[in-house]
C-alpha cells in the first residue's frame, strides 16, 4: 500500500474571487465544511478531506485587504501565517483581476518555497481570447507558480486541480481523527449559519459589526434547542438588526432555522438575542474571545 499522505492547504486571494466556492466543490456537501475563525493551531480550518490514504486540510483566509482597524490586522496575520504553515498554497484570482492590493503580500508570493497553484477562476464568464490572455499575465506575474484554469461554479477543472494538490501532500499521518469533517463543533457552524442571513439582509456597516455567540446547544432525539446571541457595536446597529417590532430579527431567524433544521436532519428550535458589545472590534479581549487573536 502507499504511504499515507496529509498536509496544510491554505487559499488565498482576493475577496470574492470564489474561494468558498471551490472550498464547497472539493467538499461536495455544502453544509458540511463551514466552520471558521482563529484555531489554537494558527489555521482557520474550514474543512478536511478524507481518503484512503490521504488526509488534506483545508483552511481560507480572509480576502487580502489593507487593515483598517484592529479586526483587520488580525485577519492579516492570519494571512501571514499561511505562508508559515502551508505544504500548499492556493493562490486563486478571477478572470479579469490584476495584482494584489498589497504588494508586499505579492513579493512573499513570488518567494515562496512551498508550492503555489495559481487558480484562475470564473472562467466560464470569459470567451478565449480574453482567458488567453489572463493565463499569459499570469504566467508573467508568477512565472513559478502552477497556474490552472477554473470554474469553481461549475466544477471545471476542479477534479484535476484536486489531484494536484494531493500529489503535491507530504507523507505524514492524517493529523486529525479520519471521520471528522471538520475540527469545530456545531456551535461554529450555527453562528456561520447566522451570519450568513445578516449578510444577506442587512447593509454593508452591520454584517462587519457582528459577532454571534451560540450560547446553548441542546439536543434531544427529534429537536435541537438553540440560543444565540447576536452582538453590536452600537445601540443604533441594535434598532436596525431587531427591526419594526422584530421583523428583521424574525426574518434572520426563520431562514437560519431552515438552514440548520436542513443541515442537521432534525426539527429545530431558535432564539436570537441582540446585544450591544461597544466597539468589540477595536478591543484587544474581546478579539481574543472570539478567537481573533491568540
Ligand atoms: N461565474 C462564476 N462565479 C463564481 C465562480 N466561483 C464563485 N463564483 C461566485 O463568486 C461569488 C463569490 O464567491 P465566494 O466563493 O463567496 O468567494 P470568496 O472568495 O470565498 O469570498 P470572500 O469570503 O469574500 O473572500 C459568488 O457569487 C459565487 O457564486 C465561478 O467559477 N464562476
Amino acid at each position: 500500500m502507499e504511504k499515507h499522505k496529509a498536509g496544510f492547504v491554505n487559499i488565498i486571494g482576493n475577496p470574492n474571487v470564489g474561494k468558498s466556492t471551490l472550498m464547497n466543490a472539493f467538499i461536495g456537501e455544502k453544509l458540511s465544511i463551514i466552520t471558521s475563525k482563529a484555531q489554537t493551531t494558527r489555521h482557520r480550518i474550514l474543512g478536511i478531506v478524507n481518503g484512503d490514504d490521504f488526509q488534506m486540510i483545508l483552511s481560507d483566509t480572509p480576502g487580502i485587504i489593507k487593515p483598517a482597524y484592529e479586526l483587520q490586522s488580525a485577519m492579516m496575520d492570519f494571512v501571514k501565517s499561511a505562508f508559515e504553515d502551508a505544504d500548499v498554497l492556493l493562490y486563486m484570482v478571477e478572470i479579469g483581476e490584476r495584482a494584489l492590493k498589497d504588494e508586499s503580500f505579492f513579493s512573499r508570493l513570488k518567494e515562496s518555497k512551498i508550492p503555489v497553484l495559481l487558480l484562475l477562476n470564473k472562467i466560464d464568464t470569459a470567451d478565449q481570447a480574453l482567458l488567453e490572455e489572463q493565463v499569459q499575465y499570469w504566467q508573467e506575474q508568477l512565472p513559478e507558480a502552477e497556474l490552472h484554469p477554473i470554474s469553481a461554479l461549475t466544477n471545471f477543472n476542479v477534479k484535476n486541480v484536486f489531484e494536484r494538490i494531493v500529489a503535491l501532500l507530504p507523507e505524514a499521518p492524517p493529523y486529525f481523527p479520519k471521520d471528522q469533517l471538520t475540527d469545530r463543533p456545531e456551535r461554529f457552524f450555527v453562528n456561520e449559519t447566522i451570519r450568513e442571513k445578516i449578510l444577506k439582509h442587512y447593509k454593508k456597516e452591520i454584517p462587519y459589526a457582528v459577532e454571534i455567540e451560540t450560547e446553548e446547544f441542546l439536543e434531544a432525539e427529534d429537536i435541537i434547542r438553540i440560543s444565540a446571541v447576536i452582538m453590536v457595536e452600537r445601540n443604533s446597529q441594535k434598532g436596525i438588526l431587531i427591526g419594526h417590532k422584530g421583523s428583521a430579527l424574525k426574518r434572520v431567524g426563520v431562514e437560519a432555522r431552515k438552514d440548520l433544521e436542513q443541515f442537521f436532519g432534525k426539527q429545530v428550535h431558535i432564539e436570537l438575542y441582540v446585544k450591544v458589545n461597544k466597539n468589540w472590534r477595536s478591543n484587544s479581549n474581546q478579539l481574543k474571545r472570539f478567537g481573533y487573536q491568540s
